[in-house]
């Protein structure tokens, strides 16, 4: 047992549901959803933001921003969130780490001050997560990644795939990884996410 804060990482390709299913599991386990991406967006349209234009540039490239401002973003809302309320000590850390820089970054400044509970992955086709963001976008996300060149350009899946799978691995070999198919309604993958949370409450 231990008192520090509980950290589970959301993991999956753009479109795979991140997002709808930390929503899920926020209003039904009570647990805090931390977004890098959304954190990013957040920073980069700060007026006046050391980071904004670096930040941009990486979104709409679809790069990955240097650990030392994403890990830096992510423990101040930790710290904002327990501020605020002492019974927030559960973080879904939507869509980090993302690469090795990341996953170095938060072993080096956070792996001692959290308590990983395991890693939730999201499977979902390349073909489905393309739809859905082009879907997003055409509904009006704003987001400025959500159209046909950014997602090329992202060299979407590929690149992420290539620079997730070895963190995947390297959770997978300590018995953290946590697979759900979310190439479903949401209801019904949130059905399995259900099933790993309720697991978590009773540690
Ligand atoms: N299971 C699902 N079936 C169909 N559509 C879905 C499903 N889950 C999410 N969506 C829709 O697909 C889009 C992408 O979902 P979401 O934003 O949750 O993905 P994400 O993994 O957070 O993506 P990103 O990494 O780009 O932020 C949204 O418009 C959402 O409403
Ligand atoms: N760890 C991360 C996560 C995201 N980014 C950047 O934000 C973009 C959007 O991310 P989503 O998870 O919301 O899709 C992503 O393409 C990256 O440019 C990052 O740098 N580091
Ligand atoms: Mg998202």
């Amino acid at each position: 047992m231990t008192n520090l804060p509980k950290v589970i990482f959301v993991l999956g390709l753009p479109g795979s549901g991140k997002g709808t299913q930390c929503q899920k599991i926020v209003q039904e386990f009570g647990c805090v959803h931390l977004s890098a991406g959304e954190l990013l967006r957040i920073e980069r349209s700060k007026p006046g933001s050391q980071f904004g234009e670096m930040i941009e540039k990486h979104i709409k490239e679809g790069t990955i921003v240097p650990v030392e401002v994403t890990c830096s973003l992510l423990e101040q809302s930790m710290k904002k969130e327990m501020e605020a309320d002492k019974a927030k000590d559960t973080f879904l850390i939507d869509g980090f780490p993302r690469n090795k820089n990341n996953m170095d970054g938060w072993q080096k400044e956070m792996s001692h001050k959290t308590d990983l509970q395991f890693v939730l992955i999201f499977e979902c086709t390349e073909k489905e997560c393309v739809e859905r963001c082009l879907s997003r976008g055409e509904a009006g996300s704003g987001r400025t990644d959500d159209n046909i060149e950014s997602l090329q350009k992202r060299q979407l899946i590929r690149t992420h795939i290539s620079s997730t799978e070895p963190i995947i691995e390297f959770y997978e070999a300590k018995g953290l990884v946590r697979k759900v198919n979310g190439s479903r309604s949401p209801d019904e993958v949130f059905e399995d996410v259900r099933k790993i949370f309720v697991g978590l409450k009773k540690k």
